[in-house]
């Protein structure tokens, strides 16, 4: 008898309990979204099936393009549902000026939830931080010892020294006649640019710690490949105690965490080591500091270089090989930008940043590439608070998303959007910013925009452009075949080119010692 009771209790504890688990699915994931106010519509919205909403017409490798796919067959701006989690999808300049103008605020923030103390997609970053007072004093530090002109100034001879280490090395793979993994060699040169300007040092290539550091770049990608769609749902996901990818992103982040600890014990022993005070000693300074305006913790100064490892170099290097390619497949460009370079830098010695401002052509084909491969095809932002844009109603934490690559290929607003074409760009940036503000539209868009736009967009320019120079100004090239396979992959957030870019350098010159 007491068994029968235990067996029937039993029976209908676990009923109890999967009836509060429907219901609990059922309102995190397929109940309806907020209504919209009275007069005031959800943007429109392409046919959705039951429960799934427009799933299935994200599962793609490639999203920018199935979102620009949906675009173009419904209209630039849109309401769409994965579950009961909304989605604004953007293509169209004139609501991106719209949102990033007048809206600014209200989705300064990125709405990614943290996992937990990783250091990346955790609390700890600037990346997924709210705009709030601790975002506002690592701006603060980025741009006043970093990335602003007196700070760039300042780190001219690092970038100077590793684009001679840059030179050697391809002009070593010239005399060997050896081919150049193009990929491979700007992820190196950007890497050690951005190491020695934050940390005073660089990862040694010889004793594996440059290959070790490599190793967790690509486990992240991987990681934030298999995260991007469950990005969308994992708060709702963490009601009911599911934490997606949680061990592995731990896992990670702990490695990363061993190496950076290594790096931060060696700055304290010999703070001097570097070429003066780096990003690094101000950090640590402001972690000592006890009147600091925030009290930085260790974990913020270890996510702070992991993001500026994983967001700097992958973009810069990805925009150096795009270049690339896109200046092998059009031998015009190839013509017009030596002819340039030889006329202002000669030939007995190599480019140098301040050249750029004498280049007009090498900017524009930076320029040209960046719209037509953006690294980040896709700004990620949330609303904040409930509002009105273009007329259609927002909810409150909707997500949004711009579409940057589409805005950038939209034929409404570039003549021969498809076309490489760095000569739209040499009518004076200037005079084209006008322009947009007069027809209120934002058609540039490869640093995002508004206060989370990128704020290493100035030495993203001097970098990827003074690699490029100095590439195509010291050396010929034999590819195989006649044309560069342009065929795009995401890896992780990044855009970049499906096959490897490799050529064999043919020395034009040697720069005079
Ligand atoms: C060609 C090179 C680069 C491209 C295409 C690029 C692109 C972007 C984009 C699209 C965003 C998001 C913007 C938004 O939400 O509106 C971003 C954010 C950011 N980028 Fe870059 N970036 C580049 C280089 C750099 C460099 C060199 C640094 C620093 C050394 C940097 C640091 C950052 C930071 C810290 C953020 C986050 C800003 C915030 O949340 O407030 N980026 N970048």
């Amino acid at each position: 008898m007491a068994a029968m009771i235990s067996g029937d209790f039993l029976d209908c504890f676990t009923f109890i309990l999967l009836c509060f688990f429907s219901l609990l699915c059922y309102s995190l994931f397929f109940k309806k979204t907020k209504e919209p106010r009275v007069g005031c519509d959800f943007p429109p919205s392409p046919p959705s099936l039951p429960v799934i909403g427009h799933l299935h017409l994200l599962l793609s490798t490639l999203v920018h393009k199935s979102l620009q796919k949906i675009s173009s067959n419904y209209g630039p701006f849109l309401h769409l549902r994965i579950f009961n989690t909304s989605i604004i999808l953007v293509s169209s300049a004139s609501v991106a000026y719209e949102i990033f103008r007048a809206h600014d605020v209200n989705v300064s923030s990125r709405g990614v939830p943290a996992v937990d103390d990783s250091l990346l997609f955790g609390s700890s970053g600037v990346l997924n931080a709210p705009c709030g007072d601790y975002w506002k004093f690592m701006k603060k530090l980025m741009v006043t010892k970093l990335l602003g002109p007196q700070a760039q100034e300042q780190s001219r001879g690092i970038r100077a020294d590793e684009i001679n280490r840059f030179y050697g090395k391809l002009l070593n793979k010239a005399r060997k006649k050896e081919s150049v993994d193009v990929g491979k060699e700007a992820m190196n040169l950007v890497n050690n640019i951005m190491c020695m300007m934050s940390m005073g040092r660089r990862f040694s290539e010889e004793d594996g710690e440059a290959e070790r550091l490599k190793g967790l770049v690509t486990e992240w990608s991987g990681l934030i490949k298999r995260m991007f769609l469950a990005v969308l749902f994992r708060r709702q996901l963490e009601k009911i105690g599911i934490s997606l990818f949680k061990n592995e992103i731990m896992r990670v982040s702990n490695r990363c965490d061993e190496m950076l600890e290594r790096v931060l014990m060696g700055h304290k022993e010999e703070p001097d080591k570097g070429q003066g005070k780096d990003m690094m000693d101000v950090l640590l300074a402001a972690y000592e500091d006890k009147k600091a305006e925030y009290k930085i913790t260790m974990n913020h100064i270890k996510a702070f270089f992991v993001e500026l490892l994983f967001g700097a170099i992958d973009t810069s290097s990805t925009t150096i090989l795009w270049a690339m390619a896109e200046i092998i497949n059009n031998p015009n460009v190839l013509e017009k930008l030596r002819k340039e370079l030889d006329s202002i830098v000669g030939k007995t010695r190599l480019i140098q940043e301040t050249d750029i401002l004498n280049l007009p052509y090498l900017q524009a084909v930076v320029k040209e590439t960046l719209r037509l491969h953006p690294p980040g095809p896709l700004v990620p932002r949330e609303f904040q608070k409930e509002c009105e844009i273009g007329g259609f109603y927002i909810p409150e934490k909707t997500r949004l998303v711009v579409n940057v690559y589409d805005i950038m290929r939209d034929p409404d607003l570039w003549e021969d959007p498809l076309k490489f074409m760095p000569e739209r760009f040499l009518a004076s940036s200037k005079s084209g910013q006008e322009d947009e503000r007069k027809e209120k539209i934002l058609k540039y868009l490869p640093f995002g925009s508004g206060r989370r736009g990128c704020p290493g967009s100035a030495l993203g320019y001097i970098v990827v452009g003074t690699a490029i120079g100095v590439i195509v100004h010291g050396f010929e090239w034999r590819i195989d075949g006649d044309k560069v396979n342009m065929e795009e992959v995401m890896e992780g957030v990044i855009l970049t080119m499906a096959h490897p870019l490799k050529f064999t350098p043919i020395t034009r010159y040697v720069p005079l010692p």
